[in-house]
């Protein structure tokens, strides 16, 4: 199946300290992939690489099998919606559908118009006093209208109440599933991230920590609790994603591919939001301790 995201030790270095660092990613197209992570783990930093405003300073990375903004076509295929969703606040609505038109040969100003009425927006309302909200959708419109194949949002909700932000995902879904393109977007809101996405990655301290559907990373993250013990003392193919201790008791968070058989552990599921929270946290994620550390 293509790529839609493919990178292969891709690292980006702002002076001598790196933003994103030794990023390897396979993404099949035709997901909705969320992207998640903390303040500055690098994630507008990996979006600037896929859409081509930035270079990297190591390694690889192809969009929909070519390299980021290298030809018309391939600038043709990809949208973009920064972050803080911006537009020209001295141009109007309509003057935003025009410059779609003249800039994007893939334009379709049919679905431009349409969306433009259906969400109540006056074509004569110039973009800066449109509310944070009515500006989204303003930019997801000129992201749509391009008709990308691979549509890149960073973080496009962040500024929106509740049900804007309901609206504009909602929006974004019926699109994609309508038109069959592929989305990355970044959010810190893993609520929003479960309700939409199909795949994802999690970016911490530059690095990915893990990527991958989310229904697979779902059925193979678990939270197991009981006596306190050491991880070397975990079997082979229980791989420990964080691990929190008390005197008596460890409760670890592990990726596996078997049952968890051991009746000494008490097992539960996990739901995306604890899966990202036990990859996001730096102290207890990455590699196995030596010994047990008490916290
Ligand atoms: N233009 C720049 N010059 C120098 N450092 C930068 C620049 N842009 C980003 N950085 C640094 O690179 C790191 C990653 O930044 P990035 O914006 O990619 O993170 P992020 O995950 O998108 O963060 P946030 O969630 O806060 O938007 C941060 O340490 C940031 O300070």
């Amino acid at each position: 199946m293509t790529s839609v995201l493919r990178a292969q030790g891709l690292g980006r270095r702002y002076g001598r300290r790196w933003a994103l660092r030794d990023c390897t990613l396979d993404v099949p197209a035709g997901h909705v992939v969320g992207l998640v992570g903390p303040n500055g783990a690098g994630k507008s930093t990996l979006l600037k690489l896929a859409c081509g405003q930035l270079e990297p300073s190591a390694g690889a990375i192809s969009v929909l099998g070519g390299r980021p903004a290298s030809t018309p076509a391939q600038l043709a295929r990809v949208g973009f919606v920064a972050q803080d969703t911006p537009v020209y606040g001295g141009l109007t609505v309509e003057d935003h559908l025009r410059l779609g038109a003249r800039l994007n040969p893939r334009w379709d100003q049919e679905l431009a118009r349409e969306r433009v009425a259906r969400l109540g927006l006056d074509p004569a309302h110039r973009a800066g006093r449109l509310s944070g909200g009515q500006r989204a959708q303003l930019a997801l419109t000129l992201g749509l209208a391009k008709r990308p194949d691979l549509l890149i949002l960073d973080e496009p909700v962040a500024a929106l109440d509740p049900l804007a932000r309901r609206e504009f995902l909602q929006g974004l879904m019926e699109a994609a599933a309508e038109q069959r393109f592929s989305v990355v977007l970044s959010s810190h809101l893993v609520s929003d991230l479960e309700r939409i996405c199909d795949y994802l990655i999690v970016l911490a301290g530059s690095r990915v920590r893990v990527a991958g559907e989310v229904d697979e990373l779902l059925a193979t993250h678990f939270r197991i609790t009981g006596p306190r013990r050491d991880p070397g003392r975990l079997p082979a193919g229980q791989d420990v994603v964080s691990a929190r201790h008390t005197e008596r008791q460890s409760t670890y968070v592990i990726r596996t591919e078997d049952p968890v058989l051991d009746p000494a552990w008490t097992v539960t599921r996990l739901g995306l939001e604890d899966l990202v929270l036990a990859y996001m946290d730096e102290q207890a994620s990455g590699h196995r301790p030596a010994a047990l550390e008490v916290r």
